[in-house]
């Protein structure tokens, strides 16, 4: 029998703040809004931050932060977490609250939207507990309205995402899903913003995500030439990953600065690792795999 202590209490929901990845990410346009017209594939990491959320019946939204990444943030009003929170609030004219804690294991500002995972996980957990039924498009908007990153977080599955981030497209690559993947990070946050006003304006071309030799040969992300340029320890992260064994592609993710590699196999994945953890510890690695729907 576990440990009473252990077991979570019944009214305690749970939802996993998944990391996205961009395996590729090509812009293709400035708009007229400032934003960017983008094609991309998304994955999402089987591991991620964690939020814990209980009713509060006062109708207040409490956040608690914990975890290794808790200092580089704060629980206050701009917090993802309490944004997405007031956004269903409002949305719903609810008067139920929630005591909120997120455990923070992904860096933050970097590149693996962790902070739109928050919102995403918020979004899921408070539509769980306040048990309301919120129709997909009208979640999507409310989605959008936190960043662009945040409607792809919401069914954290592989998906192909266009416009600023809005038009999405579930999209099953063949081996894609479930295989093994090292997340690197070399511990400078980068502005996202900054990134994109960095980019040169040259369209290269479309995506094409019909396989993974496809996404190899021409997939790119564009955002790594100017996020290289703000922080060129990535191009260092970039080199040690391609110097390990049985590496099928190792890319930047997002505006940056962490990176991916894909194995062949969690052999491979765990030397590259170890090697990897020995030559930099200061660095941030994260072994984990593709999650799949
Ligand atoms: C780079 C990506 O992570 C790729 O997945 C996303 O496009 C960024 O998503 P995000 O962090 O949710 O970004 P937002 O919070 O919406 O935007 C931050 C800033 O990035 C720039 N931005 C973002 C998305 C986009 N398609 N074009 C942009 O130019 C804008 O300057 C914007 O003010
Ligand atoms: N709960 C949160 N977790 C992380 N960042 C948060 C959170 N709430 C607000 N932020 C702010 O959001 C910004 C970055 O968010 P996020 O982690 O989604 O971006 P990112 O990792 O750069 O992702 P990408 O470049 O892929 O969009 C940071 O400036 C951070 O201060």
């Amino acid at each position: 029998m576990p440990h009473p202590d252990l077991e979570a209490p019944a009214d305690l929901l749970v939802e996993t703040a998944y990391a996205k990845v961009n395996v590729a990410l090509h812009v293709r346009r400035r708009r007229d809004d400032g934003y960017h017209a983008l094609e991309s594939l998304f994955v999402f990491a089987d591991h991620g931050d964690r939020l814990e959320g209980e009713a509060d019946d006062e109708g207040a939204i409490d956040l608690v932060i914990d975890g290794p990444f808790a200092t580089a943030l704060d629980a206050g009003p701009r917090n993802l977490v309490m944004r997405a929170a007031k956004a269903l609030q409002d949305y719903l004219g609810t008067e139920r609250g929630a005591r909120l804690r997120l455990t923070k294991m992904l860096p933050v500002a970097s590149g693996i939207g962790g902070g739109s995972a928050d919102a995403a996980a918020t979004l899921r957990l408070l539509v769980r507990l306040w048990d309301v039924r919120v129709e997909p498009a009208e979640l999507a908007a409310l989605a959008l309205d936190l960043g662009s990153d945040v409607p792809a977080c919401v069914a954290s599955v592989t998906q192909i995402v266009s416009g600023r981030g809005e038009e999405l497209a579930r999209h099953g690559v063949a081996g894609l899903e479930g295989r093994p993947m090292l997340m690197v990070n070399p511990g400078v946050a980068v502005s996202t913003a900054a990134v994109f006003a960095g980019w040169d304006r040259q369209d290269r071309g479309p995506l094409s995500a019909d396989s993974i030799e496809r996404l190899v040969t021409q997939g790119r992300n564009d955002l790594e030439e100017p996020a290289i340029a703000l922080a060129p320890a990535i191009a260092d992260v970039l080199a040690m990953l391609n110097g390990q064994a049985g590496l099928t592609l190792a890319r930047m993710s997002g505006s940056g600065a962490t990176c991916f590699a894909l194995f062949d196999d969690d052999v491979a994945m765990g030397r590259a690792a170890a090697a990897i953890g020995a030559d930099r510890p200061e660095w941030w690695t994260m072994e984990t795999r593709i999650r799949s729907a």
